[in-house]
């Protein structure tokens, strides 16, 4: 079914690019229906305001509640079921559960998400206490980094989960060869990829790729592979199956 994907911003403008290029594609044919709404429609004082300063001192500004209640119940209002086939209310924080492939998956096999992007102080956590009730609230962290606000993580996490969407990726197999999906390269990074020409200022492509033979071609891609994530995260390694693939080697 198609995915429906609600976000509510005061940088309404920061989502344009779900209107382009993959994301874009999808909504095109139907798989993916994106409303952007801008949060601040849901003032009503002079200046719009849409935050003020914590409770119990400290930097930077809250969220207020009521701008975000009323704009969640318009949302919301299109009506929807509390149970597996209703919205998720999506929260970008940098002290969320991390974002991983695993996660997008679960996320794209729902039927509706609503984002609620904010600035780095947050939210009023009253505002998600009130909306946990009636619907799973995923809380999540896209990295160890700080943004100054959650609408890069909406970008971010919308095109890892539309690009899962069945029809949407060309061809269907490649997020099955994703570094981190199942298998004997699961929690491996990609190695090195080439194309043509063959030759290029003085390079070629490694000897083995060319050969046509199919078990060497994949074993010298997971060497690679296991090289790449030594050197770039060998907090994965501990995590990858050896054996996994030395049954394969045996059958070559
Ligand atoms: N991972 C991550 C999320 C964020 C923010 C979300 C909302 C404001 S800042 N920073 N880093």
């Amino acid at each position: 079914g198609t995915l429906r994907v609600d976000v509510v911003t005061i940088f309404p403008e920061y989502l344009e690019p779900l209107n382009v290029s993959l994301v874009g594609k999808a909504r095109a044919r139907g798989q993916l229906n994106v409303h952007v709404h801008d949060l601040r429609e849901w003032t009503y004082d002079r200046h719009n305001t849409v935050d003020d300063t914590p409770y119990g001192g400290g930097p930077g500004m809250v969220m207020k509640t009521e701008p975000w209640g009323d704009a969640l119940d318009s949302v919301l209002a299109d009506g929807y079921e509390t149970d597996a086939h209703g919205p998720a209310l999506i929260v970008p924080t940098p002290s969320g559960r991390p974002f991983t492939q695993e996660l997008a998956v679960e996320l794209s096999e729902r039927p509706w998400l609503v984002f609620t992007p904010a600035r780095y102080e947050g939210i009023d956590r009253r505002v998600i206490d009130e909306y946990a009730t009636r619907m799973p609230v995923y809380e999540v962290s896209i990295g160890d980094y700080v943004l100054a606000g959650g609408e890069a993580a909406v970008l971010v996490i919308t095109e890892a989960v539309a690009r899962l969407l069945p029809g949407v990726l060309g061809n269907a197999e490649s997020h099955r060869d994703d570094s981190f999906a199942p298998g004997a390269m699961a929690n491996l990074l990609e190695g090195p990829v080439y194309t043509k020409p063959p030759a290029w200022r003085d390079r070629e492509i490694p000897e083995v790729l060319l050969s046509g033979h199919h078990g060497r071609i994949a074993r010298w891609r997971r060497d690679e592979a296991l090289k790449r994530t030594t050197a770039n995260r060998p907090d994965l390694i501990e995590r990858c199956d050896p054996s996994a693939f030395d049954k394969k080697d045996r059958e070559m």
